[in-house]
């Protein structure tokens, strides 16, 4: 008996545009609740939410129950923590910061059984094995890990077209938040010149044959960046929409003008 097929890294390899959406309420309940509205994958997100391990764990297994598939984005490439999130059954991994290939190179390898990589070998235990009643697991898991690197600074653009030709790495994600900040740009995402070097990114992308990801909060811009050739998006996430959908009902309901919307979303 096999690893657990990839559904969201078929889609990639069939470039099948995957529609997506940030999770950082840091609660399963809350992960629960979003996996049931449609979405193609839930970014559960370990960096800037308050999530450890277990509650990472825990979200996964709440969108994991649903027809999204769940992404995890950890607080950092740490060998450790990816040995650990793959062992608890995570399959899809979003990894922040990477500016260099030789960062991207160790990563590959962290995801991977030897001799391939060095994941550490502990599937009797792990959930990712069903606890190793998935008696293939270690011979079949690798090729079902779908790794996807954040380039999202000047030097990570620098380094797009090595890192995007390692074998191993399925997806570029760009950071707009943290590219516009690195470029001089902060809270402006939308920049015209953020623009360009997404537009040169997903070219470069797309040229070694690999999945090109991004985020926005703003649907003109979303529609703008599938234009541009988006195959993997997100377009919203669980908090801003709750800060959104409440601050307008009240504001409708007391008549207020012009209901005010997060200006944070901006900026993100
Ligand atoms: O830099 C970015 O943009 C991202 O990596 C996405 C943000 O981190 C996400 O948390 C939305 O704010």
């Amino acid at each position: 008996m096999p690893a657990p097929s990839n559904p969201f890294k078929a889609a990639l390899r069939e470039q099948r545009f995957q529609l997506g959406l940030w999770v950082a309420l840091a609660s399963p309940y809350a992960a629960e609740v979003v996996s049931g509205s449609g979405y193609d994958w839930l970014l559960i997100d370990g960096e800037h939410a308050p999530n450890d391990l277990p509650l990472l764990s825990a979200q996964f297994r709440a969108v994991a129950a649903s027809a999204s598939h769940p992404i995890v984005r950890l607080p950092v490439g740490d060998t450790a923590l990816i040995k650990q999130a793959l062992d608890v059954g995570v399959q899809t991994l979003l990894i922040p910061m990477v500016e260099s290939v030789e960062q991207a190179r160790e990563l590959v390898r962290a995801t991977r059984y030897p001799p391939h990589g060095i994941r550490g070998v502990g599937a009797a235990l792990a959930r990712a094995s069903e606890f190793g009643r998935i008696t293939d697991y270690l011979h079949t898991a690798n090729d079902q890990i779908c790794l996807l690197l954040q380039i999202e600074s000047r030097a990570g653009l620098a380094a797009v077209d090595e890192i995007a030709a390692l074998e191993g790495v399925d997806g570029l994600f760009i950071g707009p938040s943290d590219l516009a900040a690195d470029m001089g740009y902060l809270g402006s995402p939308g920049h015209p010149e953020v623009r360009a070097a997404i537009i040169d990114a997903f070219a470069r992308i797309e040229k070694a044959g690999k999945a090109r990801g991004i985020m926005t909060l703003d649907l003109a811009q979303a529609r703008d960046y599938r234009d541009l050739g988006a195959d993997f998006m997100a377009i919203g996430t669980d908090v801003t929409s709750l800060v959104r959908a409440t601050q307008v009902l009240r504001q409708e309901f007391s008549g207020e003008e012009s209901p005010e919307v997060n200006k944070l979303e901006s900026g993100y």
